[in-house]
């Protein structure tokens, strides 16, 4: 471990590891039996709506301030001795299946690949790469002329990284891209997916390093050391990978926060009087509740924090909460996540490790000389069976064909692309006719890609296949697919160009912000976690300075 932390520093600021169970069992059932509840009635000082990367941190952080908070999650309560299991298919209750309805040119399937629900978000069954966004990340339109300047600079939100990347904790080499830095624990061992990519690289001169991964090299507080059993996207059963439910909901608990879980919030209201948001409805057991909060939250993820926002119109806000000027889910991202395997002589075993290997952001910044603007990154995926059926499938491989690929699988390594697609104002959530269980309109999701985007997909494409040949592939196979979601509620300068201002606030509504992935105005190539974490742990520290609402 680097001296920039100790173990002992972390504890002081977020407790959760070491108030983990350190028994064998996976979650400390007298910490949620004996949390600190409130009625419907009690005004509290904050109610939050989701309880993933944003929601969680937000609730800690404050939570250790003292502040009264209620945070509300649509999801269960996790407990991974007994909800997971170590099975791809076992793993589809962890995923947010209500129905949406998706279109444009390029229509992005919603499910599995793209948002969680309960206690923990989506991040119980993401993959666990955790890479920073770059300096050049936060100026695009300046710097390259597309995609959007954040209201803020990556400096600003330098120290919330670290803290993160110490609290989760991150393990990886020293990373020279960005702004480079180093990580408190020492990289994983690669399994044999990893050799492939770091052959390839060797082979061609291009640069890879090993993480960055939320998953501590060792033990970290109670918690278990790695397995290397490849499970990480249907739940850590050993509580390695970090999740917001074991990084940041023990400590939020300990410190007097209720997270209440399986409660649809609906509604979000705002005093006419006032102009304050000043509550929730939300539904358990198909009943329904009002939260009273002096401010509120909302932190549903890039599809259902437009939606609710949207849902909670009035008459002063007739088109939704933050869409007085017509920017309320536009600009949603999704990034573009082609992937390609090789086929080796030698067995690789892809699923003998955590998916999250190698990572090289060697083509992550503009350079002036490509067709396009903007870039890509590129990591080690691991595909289990299913998904890697889906993979061949994709290819058009069904029938015999597919029976050999299926067994042939141990033979496979698979390396998958993060490209910048550009935030584009038609990229946009709206809410359809159709309605859900609970009779509310469900979101439509309109996505089409723009011809930078394309280029973007097609560069990639080439250099993972590249590496795959260059580190002995007989044959290589890409698939064009889609990877997380970001945007939809941005953030901005003005309400002409945003949601949000740079404190997270909702510009014409008092007292309401969102602290999710929906706020980034540009998304990079860096897989988005760390940052929605970053940024809530700085919107903490800005609420804590300001003081509590009177
Ligand atoms: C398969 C997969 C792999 C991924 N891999 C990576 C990775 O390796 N690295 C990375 O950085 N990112 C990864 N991600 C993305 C990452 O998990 C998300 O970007 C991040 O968790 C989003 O944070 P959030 O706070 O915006 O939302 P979430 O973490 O999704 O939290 C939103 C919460 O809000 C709740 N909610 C929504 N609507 C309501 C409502 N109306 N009422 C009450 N509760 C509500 C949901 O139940 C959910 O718990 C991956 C995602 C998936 C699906």
């Amino acid at each position: 471990m680097s001296t920039r932390y100790s173990y002992a520093k972390v504890r002081r600021r977020n407790e959760s590891a070491w108030l983990l169970p350190n028994d064998g069992t996976r979650t400390n059932h007298a910490l949620r039996r004996d949390m600190r509840t409130y009625a419907d009635g009690d005004e509290v000082d904050l109610v939050i709506v989701g309880a993933g990367a944003g929601g969680s941190v937000l609730t800690q952080r404050l939570a250790r301030a003292g502040w009264r908070i209620v945070c509300l999650d649509a999801g269960p309560f996790w407990d991974p001795d007994k909800d997971w299991s170590s099975d791809e298919r076992g793993a589809h209750v962890l995923y947010w299946t209500e129905p949406r309805l998706i279109g444009g040119s390029d229509p992005v399937p919603l499910g599995s690949n793209n948002s969680g629900r309960g206690v923990g978000g989506s991040m119980v069954h993401y993959a666990g790469y955790v890479p920073r966004l770059h300096p050049s990340d936060f100026a695009t339109y300046t710097n390259n002329g597309v995609g959007a300047d954040w209201p803020i600079s990556y400096g600003e939100l330098r120290t919330s990284y670290e803290d993160i990347e110490a609290e989760l904790p991150v393990a990886g080499q020293d990373w020279p891209w960005g702004d480079p830095h180093s990580y408190d624990h020492h990289a994983h061992p690669v399994g044999g997916n990893g050799e492939v990519f770091l052959r390839g690289a060797k082979a061609l001169g291009v640069q890879a390093r090993v993480g960055p991964v939320a998953i501590p090299n060792g033990r970290f507080g109670n918690r278990s050391h790695c397995i290397y059993r490849g499970f990480c996207l249907q739940g850590c059963k050993v509580n390695a990978k970090a999740s917001p439910l074991i990084t940041h909901v023990p400590d939020a608990l300990a410190h007097g926060a209720e997270i209440r879980a399986n409660c649809h919030v609906s509604r979000i209201h705002v005093d006419p009087r006032t102009n304050r948001a000043t509550g929730v409805t939300y539904l358990r057991d198909g009943v329904e509740h009002l939260q009273r909060a002096k401010a509120v939250v909302v932190a549903g993820y890039s599809i259902e924090t437009p939606r609710l926002m949207l849902l909670s119109a009035t008459d002063a806000h007739p088109d939704g909460l933050g869409n007085d000027h017509d920017q309320l889910g536009r600009y949603l991202m999704v990034q573009g996540a082609p992937q390609t395997a090789g086929r080796f002589a030698e067995e690789i075993r892809m699923f003998k490790a955590p998916p999250p290997e190698v990572t090289s952001e060697q083509f992550y910044e503009d350079d002036p000389g490509k067709p396009y603007r903007r870039g890509f990154s590129i990591q080690n995926v691991s595909p289990l069976p299913i998904t890697w059926a889906e993979h061949v499938s994709a290819q058009g491989h069904w029938g015999k064909d597919l029976r050999e690929l299926m067994s042939d699988y141990v033979h496979w390594a698979t390396l998958g692309a993060l490209c910048e697609f550009l935030p584009l104002p038609q990229n946009r959530v709206t809410l359809a006719e159709e309605k859900d269980r609970h009779g509310l309109p469900v979101a439509h999701f309109s996505y089409s890609q723009c011809d930078n985007d394309k280029l973007l997909l097609k560069a990639a494409q080439g250099v993972m296949e590249d590496l795959l040949k260059a580190a002995g592939a007989e044959q290589v196979m890409t698939i064009t697919r889609n990877a997380h979601l970001v945007g939809g509620a941005r953030m901005a300068r003005t309400a002409e160009s945003g949601v949000v201002d740079s404190e997270h606030r909702v510009f014409g509504v008092d007292r309401l912000y969102v602290a999710d992935g929906s706020v980034l105005p540009t998304q990079g190539s860096a897989n988005p976690a760390l940052t929605i974490m970053a940024l809530a742990a700085r919107l903490a520290d800005k609420m804590i300075a300001h003081g509590r609402a009177a």
